[in-house]
């Protein structure tokens, strides 16, 4: 009673005493005899603050918030500290010399002997996994964020106007971030690999003829047209159009197809190197997932499971909140700005998060893909910009005040470009982005030439710089807001050296924001890094809905590797007879097996481009940009393009292949459904690699029957694979291996995975596996495996 009484006062003044929180554990439950339903509806935050979510059954659940670093804890989340390093398995990514080769060589080492020594252990890790998955604790909840009610919502308005705009908090004296150091062996992603291209012009010309047969069988599998509803027909009178010379710009890009002996062995930079997320087989849920199959069929046949009201015109204002930007107190200059970006209302996360960060609070926020996260961190980031005293012109090195860090090039400039548009009515904030690929040194001269408050920068350049640009370590102690956009990505284990760096590099005093549409629970483990302890996790994704949209209709294949090809190419033609102004990601597992899709595409005479860190960032930027202009057109890419990238009206996404984890799946399937619009999505599998189905099982995803392959269609992909060249077939096959050596699952057994690799040869046409370097193999612990030819 005495409890009871002194925690409910605490409750209602901050200043009390919270005596009694301090004994209780996460997981716990309080009853509060009913007077939970008011405090949470009048002191939400407070809740919040506390670590306490309110259940449906009128209970608190203690959930705590604290995220100072601390003992290593058992299970996956213990992944995340620097103890237990050793259990983060091998990079999938490329791994470009020798040093870098070395380093995932010793990883690839050390969990080849955990793998046959610690069998015990992973069992009980798989178990620990299964408990914490089953208890709900992978999403990583807080206190998801609901719609502000209209006295909220003038609250808010109201502070807004009382709190002083640009206040950046001071008063909070922080631990040592960096008390710990992680000594992750695994090589950032963005390389500034010198890179290359197929000069090869691949003269694709769309094919104007469709094929009306196919028509009659995507309803079956739930894929029909997203126009059905306006009973869009395929306009066969439309011209065809042909493919862009890929060489005009042959000059730029540089022949990287040589074989350069151990370098060109394994996938590469794109390809998720993270290991946060267990994939561990787990039969039940399996089983569970497998009894949703009649659901899956009902979604097949086009049946409306849709959650979130759609419109007629296909589009789901869910995403939008019923805040006008002219309702909120914000410069007049932003106002003008995003009046001409066309934006009238606010998003549910940007609605959400302004009021924390105006007032300097660090922020932690998940929200889905495509809802508007960039506005929401840049826009009160240039508020915050704005209120500080202007720069004196003779300043030697004009501090950057809001520092911007994405996990890919093409999301940097993207941002950047946002930030531009935001900026247009604020002459005096300038913004710049640096990113790899692009000259060190013409950089250096635009940062010097116009000075920027705002850097958008991708990790691996922002290093260099940090090493390589006179003064621009002093530049950055000017940062008064850090920005880690996709920031698990950018705190798994990929980045985290780059990322320690950065972070020691700019002022400890400083607010920072961190947005992702997936924050898992191992992300809650490792802010502290980044975060203040009283950091708010603003979590916008409404428990039961899940990460994706419902607006975006899922299913799953699962075929042998052999039918994969021709699967892929009836599919893509079901999709574009479908629906004439089509625009489709194809994500493939390597950059290198992206390549060889792309081509086997193009030889099949479909509107192909192609994306990867293997070609030059101009390339890059231009396949980038007609794409996100396009209609009728298809790209093929690795992950590059999995997160962030925003891409207008994407009709459909195909992966193929297993995703490196869970969150790689949700982020590249975000590419469709973005600012509630519908897509589709299709995850095609082999059968060995359905177990990735457990770590998505609670998505609404199902399995749809294959579509018929006729024989004629077999011989036309058979004939277009032959014309690729076998160069890109090696690669491809090497690109594979290294994948899925590195895969936990596939790749513990050695004999399976040559086997399996050989399948996959076999499907690209050819009779014998191309033979890979002896050095290569042994690097990548595969000498002497029966199937395997060594040269
Ligand atoms: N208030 C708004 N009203 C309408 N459109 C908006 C608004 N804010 C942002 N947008 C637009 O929404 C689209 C998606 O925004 P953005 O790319 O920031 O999404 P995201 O949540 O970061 O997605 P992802 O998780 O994939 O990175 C962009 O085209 C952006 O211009």
């Amino acid at each position: 009673m005495i409890f009871k009484f002194i925690t409910q006062l605490r409750l209602l003044g901050p200043s009390l005493p919270a005596t009694g929180f301090t004994t209780l554990k996460p997981g716990s439950t309080i009853c509060f005899n009913g007077s939970i339903p008011v405090l949470n509806r009048v002191y939400p935050s407070k809740l919040k603050f506390f670590g306490l979510s309110p259940g449906s059954n009128g209970k608190l659940t203690v959930r705590s918030l604290s995220t100072r670093p601390s003992r290593p804890r058992s299970g996956a989340s213990s992944k995340f500290t620097p103890k237990v390093r050793g259990d983060v398995r091998a990079s999938k990514s490329l791994i470009e010399d020798e040093a870098e080769l070395s380093d995932w060589v010793g990883e690839l080492r050390a969990d080849s002997f955990r793998a046959r020594l610690t069998s015990e252990d992973e069992e009980l890790d798989a178990d620990r996994e299964r408990n914490r998955v089953r208890s709900g604790d992978r999403k990583g909840n807080a206190v998801p964020v609901k719609r502000r009610s209209e006295s909220e919502l003038d609250n808010f308005r109201e502070s807004s106007k009382r709190e002083p705009r640009g206040r950046l908090s001071d008063s909070f004296s922080r631990n040592s971030r960096f008390s710990k150091r992680f000594d992750s062996e695994l090589e950032d992603e963005e390389g500034d690999d010198e890179e290359d291209s197929s000069r090869k012009t691949r003269g694709v010309k769309r094919e104007a003829k469709q094929v009306d047969s196919w028509k009659g069988k995507r309803n079956e599998r739930g894929l029909g047209s997203r126009n059905t509803g306006n009973g869009r027909r395929h306009d066969l009178e439309r011209k065809s159009k042909f493919r862009e010379e890929e060489d005009s710009d042959a000059n730029e890009e540089k022949m990287s197809w040589k074989m350069k002996g151990a370098e060109n062995f394994l996938s590469e930079e794109d390809s998720d190197m993270d290991d946060i997320d267990d994939d561990d087989d787990d039969d039940g849920d399996y089983e569970i997932l497998r009894k949703n199959a009649s659901s899956a069929l009902g979604l097949a046949k086009g049946v409306n499971q849709t959650e979130s009201p759609i419109s007629s015109q296909g589009k789901s204002d869910s995403y939008l909140s019923e805040t006008r930007f002219d309702q909120i107190s914000i410069s007049p200059l932003s106002l003008k700005g995003i009046k001409d970006a066309g934006y009238e209302k606010m998003t549910v996360v940007q609605e959400a998060t302004l009021p924390a960060i105006l007032k300097g609070k660090d922020v932690l926020a998940k929200a889905k893909t495509g809802t508007g996260k960039t506005v929401a961190f840049l826009l009160p980031s240039i508020e915050i910009v704005s209120k500080l005293p202007p720069v004196d012109r003779d300043v030697k090195r004009p501090p950057i005040h809001v520092l911007v860090i994405c996990p890919t090039r093409e999301l940097a400039s993207q941002a950047a470009s946002e930030a531009k548009t935001l900026l247009k009515y604020h002459p005096s904030i300038g913004v710049q982005v640096v990113i790899g690929g692009t000259r060190l040194a013409l950089e250096q001269k635009n940062l010097q030439a116009n000075p920027c408050q705002i850097l958008v920068a991708t990790p691996g350049r922002l290093r260099d710089h940090l090493e390589n640009t006179a003064g621009f370590a002093t530049k950055l102690m000017g940062v008064k807001v850090l920005v880690l956009d996709e920031a698990d990505r950018l705190l798994d284990m990929g980045f985290r050296k780059d990322i320690e760096r950065i972070i020691a590099a700019v002022p400890k005093q400083r607010q920072t924001l961190l947005f992702s549409a997936t924050v898992p629970e191992e992300v809650h483990q490792i802010c502290h890094i980044a975060l203040r302890r009283d950091h708010e996790f603003i979590n916008t994704v409404q428990e039961g809905t899940g990460d994706t949209h419902s607006q975006v209709r899922q299913v799953y294949m699962v075929s042998p590797l052999d039918k994969h090809f021709p699967l892929l190419y009836v599919l893509l033609k079901e999709h574009i007879a479908d629906d004439v102004d089509y625009k489709v990601l194809v994500f493939c597992t390597t950059a290198m097996v992206t390549k060889l899709v792309a081509d086997v595409l193009s030889e099949m005479n479909l509107n192909v481009r192609e994306i990867h860190s293997r070609k030059s960032q101009s390339y890059r930027t231009r396949v980038s940009d007609e794409f996100r202009k396009s209609k009728g057109l298809i790209l093929v890419t690795s992950d590059v393009s999995a997160r962030g990238v925003d891409y207008p009206d994407v009709t459909l996404v195909i992966q193929v292949g297993i995703p490196s984890d869970r969150q790689q799946y949700i982020h590249r399937l975000g590419r469709t459904g973005r600012k509630g619009k519908e897509g589709q999505g299709i995850l095609l599998l082999a059968p060995w690699e359905e177990h990735f189905l457990s770590s998505i099982k609670d998505l609404p995803i199902t399995k749809a029957p294959l579509p018929s392959l006729d024989p004629e269609t077999t011989k036309k992909v058979g004939r277009g694979l032959s014309h690729v060249e076998m160069k890109a077939k090696e690669s491809a096959y090497q690109a594979w291996l290294g994948y899925y050596n590195s895969d936990k699952k596939v790749g513990k057994d050695k004999y399976r995975l040559v086997e399996l690799a050989n399948e996959f040869s076999r499907s690209m046409g050819l009779d014998n596996p191309p033979a890979i370097p002896k050095l290569v193999l042994s690097k990548m612990g595969l000498r002497n495996i029966p199937g395997l030819r060594a040269r």
